[in-house]
């Protein structure tokens, strides 16, 4: 990162405060680990890299602030790692709940690491990502009504509240990259927030499989869960038509709908 100051804006948009837990995905040289440092915060690092966990560990050696672990995120049981750090803080008087997770992460694995932290509100509060600008928009769009992109952002906003806060130009990077990056903020819900489905499993399920059937209609893609008769009849009541579409439903539809499906 050429621009040091892109690293406080990601810290400022993260509002990490003295005593935070932030968890850093790829600290890489430590750029931005030093900003959320600086900021009071306790860290804990993930680098997959060894050179790096060994440039990292010596950059901040002295400090009892950070937590370097050598792990590839993607691979790594973030929860426990973060709940035991919680419990072992708040057992000598520290008054920690939810972290904070703030990273610059490599583009190619973005979309799996939304996917594996979103769903983890109860431990962390706030996701705030360096991604690239078209994942960024992708992710925080929820206007966007192309079939390509409506499971993950069904995904996203079941778990969270997204917001696409401002955009990061290629220039900013060395070796520059062919495009351009954004920083995003994803708000994670508690648990009692989510959608009332009558269950997680079986509606990401559902909606995976109306969305495999691209374009089809929705009697016709979730014909493996009941009949198309009985869809249809789900659809007209939940006040669609029966003639649906996956593009053409909100999140809220998809909740109407497959608690409706699930008293067949
Ligand atoms: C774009 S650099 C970020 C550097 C640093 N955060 C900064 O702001 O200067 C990405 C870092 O992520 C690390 N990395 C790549 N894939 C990873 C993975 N699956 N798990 C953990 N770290 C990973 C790389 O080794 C690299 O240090």
């Amino acid at each position: 990162m050429l621009n040091s100051s892109v690293n406080e804006e990601l810290v400022n948009v993260a509002g990490v405060k003295d005593g935070d837990l932030v968890l850093d995905i790829g600290p890489g040289t430590g750029s931005l680990t030093n900003v959320l440092i600086k900021a009071g915060a306790s860290v804990i690092a993930i680098e997959k890299d060894p050179h790096m966990v060994v440039l990292v560990k010596e950059r901040f050696g002295s400090t009892d602030q950070l937590m370097v672990l050598q792990e590839d995120v993607t691979k790594c049981h973030i929860r426990s790692r973060l709940s035991s750090f919680i419990e072992s803080k708040n057992s000598t008087g520290h008054e920690l709940k939810r972290a904070k997770v703030v990273a610059n992460i490599p583009f190619n694995i973005s979309t799996d690491v939304v996917k594996q932290l979103l769903p983890m509100g109860d431990i962390i509060s706030d996701v705030v990502l360096l991604l690239q600008d078209e994942a960024a928009l992708r992710l925080t769009d929820v206007s966007l009504r192309k079939t390509e992109h409506r499971p993950v952002n069904i995904f996203v906003n079941f778990y969270s509240d997204p917001e696409y806060k401002f955009k990061v130009e290629r220039s900013n990077f060395f070796p520059q990259p062919n495009v351009d990056a954004a920083v995003v903020r994803f708000k994670l819900k508690l648990i009692s927030d989510y959608p009332p489905v009558i269950s997680i499993k079986s509606f990401f399920s559902m909606v995976n499989s109306a969305f495999n059937g691209k374009r089809k209609m929705l009697r016709r893609s979730l014909q493996h869960i009941c009949s198309a008769l009985e869809i249809e009849a789900a659809l007209m009541n939940v006040g669609l038509p029966t003639t649906s579409r996956p593009e053409e439903l909100t999140l809220d539809d998809f909740v109407k709908l497959h608690n409706e499906i699930a008293k067949v």
